[in-house]
């Protein structure tokens, strides 16, 4: 299984990632990263999925917090703040604002966003072929009470970070997402996948994102390849992030065998469950869906690669099943 395709989010994503590279070091791997967080702030293109993938296999990451740059500086945050120019919530430091900085220009310059994410990663060397889910303009919307009765959409950032999803979530719409197209690359890179990986990245805002663009479901069903997926909830909670509250708005429990199950047996043909989750082996199972148990927790790097082999070793399965 050389070519591994593999749809991803920001931190959990970019994380599961580093170990895939650790567990399968020959593997041809592609990154398909979801653009719907991408937001617009202070003229600049901020794409903190795409970012957060390749500053954390290019070893720029800020290692604790998961985003952002390490020895990172906010000296152009708090002068934007001394002028009143916000939002404020939203933490850009300095060394992170070259990358915008870069990619904005290049974007107005004329370069698709996939272009230019292969010119960013020419300096970050991440290992890996990340490409956007599209070159077209997606924002993913929440809609949440407006405090007087009705109801208003907000960006995701806005709910995420802003509101740390402290309020219900009633919907959450990608904005743009039926328009779009997958950006060049992708569906090429799934039909010569031999395998199809989905990393515990949020269900609906990122896995769910990018499958919303036309033709990605196809793409992968017609890649005629295991698609193997891992559960980023652990006993009923996230293990990092708020993807409990996100799931609540479409209507899916905050279990790992009903992330499978909101995936589909027509999407998924193998996922992995927390060991502490073993009681959903035989719930997803009777789904049709093969199911293992095994440690999911990413606590370090070769944590992340035991779950990548684990991924693996089911894939194996299913092909010879
Ligand atoms: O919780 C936060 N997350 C921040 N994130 C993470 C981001 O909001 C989300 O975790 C992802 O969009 C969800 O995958 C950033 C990511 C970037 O690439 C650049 C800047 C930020 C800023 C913040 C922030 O201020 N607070």
């Amino acid at each position: 299984m050389r070519r591994i395709v593999v749809l991803s989010g920001g931190i959990g994503g970019a994380r599961f990632l580093r170990g895939l590279q650790r567990a399968a070091p020959e593997a041809d791997i592609t990154v398909i990263g979801n653009t719907g967080d991408d937001i617009h702030l202070f003229g600049l293109k901020v794409c903190p999925d795409l970012d957060t993938v390749m500053y954390t296999l290019g070893g720029g990451i800020h290692e604790e917090q998961g985003w952002g740059r390490a020895d990172e500086t906010f000296t152009v945050k708090e002068e934007l703040a001394a002028y009143g120019v916000g939002p404020e919530w939203f933490g850009l430091g300095d060394r992170d604002f070259a990358t915008h900085i870069v990619r904005t220009q290049m974007i107005a310059a004329g370069y698709p966003l996939s272009a230019v994410t292969e010119a960013l990663c020419r300096r970050w060397q991440p290992g890996v072929r990340l490409l956007p889910m599209t070159d077209d303009r997606v924002e993913t919307h929440v809609l949440i009470d407006d405090g007087a009765g009705g109801r208003k959409a907000v960006h995701f950032q806005e709910y995420w970070v802003r509101l740390r999803a402290s309020v219900p979530a009633h919907a959450v719409v990608p904005v743009g997402a039926e328009q779009a197209r997958p950006a060049p690359g992708v569906l090429e890179a799934l039909a010569e996948a031999d395998l199809v990986l989905f990393p515990p990245s949020n269900p609906v805002v990122s896995v769910g994102t990018i499958l919303a663009v036309p033709g990605m479901r196809e793409g992968i069903a017609e890649a005629g390849v295991p698609v193997i997926g891992l559960s980023p909830l652990i006993g009923g909670a996230p293990v990092r992030g708020m993807a409990d509250k996100v799931l609540a708005a479409v209507g899916v429990e905050s279990t790992a065998a009903a992330v499978a199950q909101h995936y589909g047996s027509g999407l998924l043909d193998g996922w992995l469950v927390d060991t502490a989750d073993r009681d959903a082996v035989t719930v997803v199972e009777a789904d049709g869906i093969r199911c293992r148990a095994v440690p999911l927790l990413m606590t370090d790097v070769d944590a992340a690669a035991d779950m990548a082999r684990a991924a693996l070793d089911l894939a194996r399965e299913v092909r010879a099943a």
